[in-house]
């Protein structure tokens, strides 16, 4: 389980990006994030695996203090936790499989680090995970030979390799199709439900939120202005969350009244 206790963000330039955050998500829920830019949606995400450091409350997950955690602590605590970026952040000039063994580095030997070697134990599990995410069948193909969607499934197989409990996803289709975005959440809803694991996804589409997620955190300025259920989000709500500024959701929101 995942809990915020009073939790405030303030940047070091004096931004208050979060402010009395209490949330507890528990093991296997699907929760999106949504709200404005800017709203602080990025660091609620980020604080949960100490990218960011809160300034003030208590963030436990699983019942480790976070903020306790030192240096090899964090680390080690950094492996139970997969994180999935808009730009994928992977290596394009090598092979899809590299790019998911790169998951298991943290855990070899030195002189295997150094001549890069994987186990084939670690090899098949990389296979797996590729298998996973329905793309095994590019595993020896160059990265930057494959499409968007299919680079972010790539993203998604080489966290699934490190085995994780929670999976953070910080706005992961923003750069996608239509089509391919589908295609990518339907992997992150296939690792949630058959995997039991975590997902805590910041997305600004505000209809793929509700489609998927079974939990919708609405953040405005810093706080929680709505944490419930998908089906229980309306249009009231939306306007509120997003400060009135139907225009920037409106396309969403129609769209949005077929899932609620
Ligand atoms: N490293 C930083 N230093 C100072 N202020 C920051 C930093 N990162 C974010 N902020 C500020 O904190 C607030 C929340 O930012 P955050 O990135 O969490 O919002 P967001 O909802 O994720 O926005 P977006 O949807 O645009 O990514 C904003 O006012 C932002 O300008």
């Amino acid at each position: 389980m995942i809990e915020f206790i009073n939790v405030e963000k303030t940047y070091p330039n004096g931004t208050v990006a979060l402010e009395n955050i209490n949330l507890k998500i528990e093991q296997g829920e699907f929760v999106a994030v949504i709200g404005l830019s800017g709203a602080g949606k990025s660091t609620l995400i980020r604080c949960i695996n100490r990218m960011h450091d809160i300034t003030s409350g208590q963030l436990v997950v699983d019942g480790v203090d976070v903020g306790k955690l030192k240096g090899k602590q964090i680390r080690r605590f950094r492996r139970r936790i997969g994180m999935i970026f808009q730009s994928f952040n992977l290596v394009t000039r090598t092979s899809v499989i590299n790019n998911v063994l790169v998951s298991f580095v943290p855990d070899l030997p030195l002189w295997r680090k150094s001549l890069g070697i994987f186990t084939v134990e670690q090899k098949i599990k990389a296979l797996d995970a590729l298998d996973k995410v329905g793309i095994l069948d590019k595993a020896y193909i160059r990265v930057d030979q494959l499409s968007g969607g299919q680079q972010q499934r790539v993203a998604l197989a080489r966290t699934l390799a490190q085995n994780p409990d929670i999976i953070l996803a910080d706005e992961p289709i923003a750069s996608l199709d239509p089509v391919t975005s589908k295609l990518v959440m339907d992997d992150f809803k296939k690792v949630n439900k058959e995997m039991n694991i975590s997902v805590i996804m910041n997305i600004h589409h505000v209809e793929v939120a509700l489609e998927y997620a079974d939990r919708i955190i609405g953040v405005r300025k810093g706080e929680i202005v709505f944490d419930g259920e998908a089906a229980l989000v309306t249009q009231e709500l939306l306007d509120e969350i997003y400060g009135g500024k139907v225009d920037e959701v409106k396309s969403s929101l129609e769209e949005s009244v077929a899932y609620v």
